[in-house]
């Protein structure tokens, strides 16, 4: 029998990165997702391709694969778990508990006899696997499961048609090994790390960071694409001021070196910069609630550094930029500016949008940062 894996969200990331990777591993890829178009296009067409653009790009074909409707199929999905190897996501954090009751489900149906199943929750969140997990325990208290987390980097643009996903060649997915009592599965270009701590913040807090202040004070400026507005010294200078601070956190946290993260800082830069990746700052900017919340790429470090008694003043900046994030197609952008229309004061939205608590060091500087956006 072939080797299955399940992956929930068959959008950018899952059709160009993770079911990609799987299908390169040998395993059969099972699409669960809720778009029935998506779902319908990948039961109708029986390949596509994932065009690289950068160094070493190559072309590859993902062919082999079912297709379920994760609402409509319900039961398929569960099915396909039940007999998996391994499960993986690329829904989005937030969305981790609307898959976690199908995981559930799954779980009760295996063999007893058969090994754990493997899942790895493939989302910019530190600890996303945890949050899945977390949620497919309240259902299943012992499933027999192995759950990693992991941090996944590599940059899909939006795609305008069709299933073809263009991808940057650049890639890194490196999976949490201390879960795994024996060996780990073979699942092709993963890095397998005892320590994933400094993997992920270093990602979240580097990559992710420089992107979304670029898209958040790259839309402030009138710029619709990330690479025009990194083009002008000015944007460039406010999004290298946010990576010195972040760059003060992980050096002192995690150790790493100096000239160690300045080159990480370049390489972000330069694949950010990327003009053939045509990437909107609509895009990069997109869940402002999500990547405005405790634990995220500016809240994240920002407050780190404030416990330290080192500075945050840039990534303050960047979250004012967010705070203005205005763009009615993004379901969260409409919260966001109903909460900051909603009469509030300052000190309450703070403590609501970024779950920093009055009497952290933090807490009155970014009241002041709500405070300027109310009085716009
Ligand atoms: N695009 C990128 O460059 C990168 C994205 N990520 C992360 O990967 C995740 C996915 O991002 P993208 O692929 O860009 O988004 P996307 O919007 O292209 O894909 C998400 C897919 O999840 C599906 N989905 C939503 N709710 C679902 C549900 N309940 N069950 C099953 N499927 C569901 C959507 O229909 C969509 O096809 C996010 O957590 C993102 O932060 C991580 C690294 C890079
Ligand atoms: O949903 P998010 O967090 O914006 O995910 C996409 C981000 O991840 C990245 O791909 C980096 O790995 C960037 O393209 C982008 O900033």
């Amino acid at each position: 029998m072939s080797r299955s894996a399940v992956h929930f969200g068959a959008g950018n990331i899952g059709r160009g990165f993770v079911a990609q990777f799987l299908h390169e591993s040998g395993y059969e890829v099972v699409f669960a997702d809720v778009n029935e178009e998506l779902i319908g296009a990948l039961q109708a067409q029986p390949s596509y391709l994932v065009h690289e653009i950068g160094e070493g790009a190559v072309d590859k074909v993902v062919d082999g694969y079912r297709a379920l409707n994760s609402r409509s199929q319900e039961s398929d999905v569960v099915a396909a778990i039940a007999e998996a190897e391994v499960v993986t996501t690329a829904v989005g954090a937030r969305i981790l508990p609307f898959v976690a009751p199908v995981i559930a489900q799954g779980l009760a149906l295996r063999d007893p006899d058969a090994a754990p199943l493997v899942v790895i929750a493939c989302e910019n969140a530190i600890g996303g696997t945890d949050i899945l997990a977390a949620e497919v325990r309240k259902l299943n208290a012992e499933p027999s499961a192995i759950f990693a987390n992991c941090a996944i980097d590599r940059i899909v643009p939006e795609q305008h048609g069709g299933l073809d996903v263009t991808i940057e060649s650049f890639h890194e997915w490196v999976v949490d090994r201390t879960p795994f009592p024996g060996a780990t599965p073979d699942i092709h270009g993963v890095t397998w790390v005892d320590d994933l701590r400094p993997f992920i913040e270093r990602k979240l807090f580097t990559v992710n960071t420089a992107h979304a202040a670029a898209a958040y004070h790259g839309l402030d400026r009138g710029w619709t694409r990330i690479r025009e507005a990194l083009a002008t010294p000015e944007l460039q200078a406010e999004v290298r001021a946010v990576l010195a601070e972040t760059k003060a956190l992980l050096v002192a946290k995690h150790g790493f070196s100096d000239d160690e993260q300045q080159a990480y800082i370049e390489k972000t830069l330069k694949r950010i910069s990327n003009p053939e990746l045509p990437d909107t700052c609509e895009r990069v900017g997109r869940g402002p609630l999500r990547k405005l919340s405790r634990h995220e790429r500016f809240i994240g470090p920002a407050a780190e550094l404030a416990e330290r008694g080192l500075p945050a003043w840039d990534l303050l900046n960047a979250v004012g930029a967010a705070l203005r994030f205005d763009v009615p197609e993004d379901a969260e952008s409409v919260e966001l500016q109903a909460l900051l229309s909603s009469g509030r004061p300052a000190a309450e939205l703070a403590r609501e949008i970024t779950g920093i608590e009055p009497g952290h060091p933090l807490f009155d500087s970014l009241v002041e940062v709500v405070q300027l956006r109310l009085d716009r």
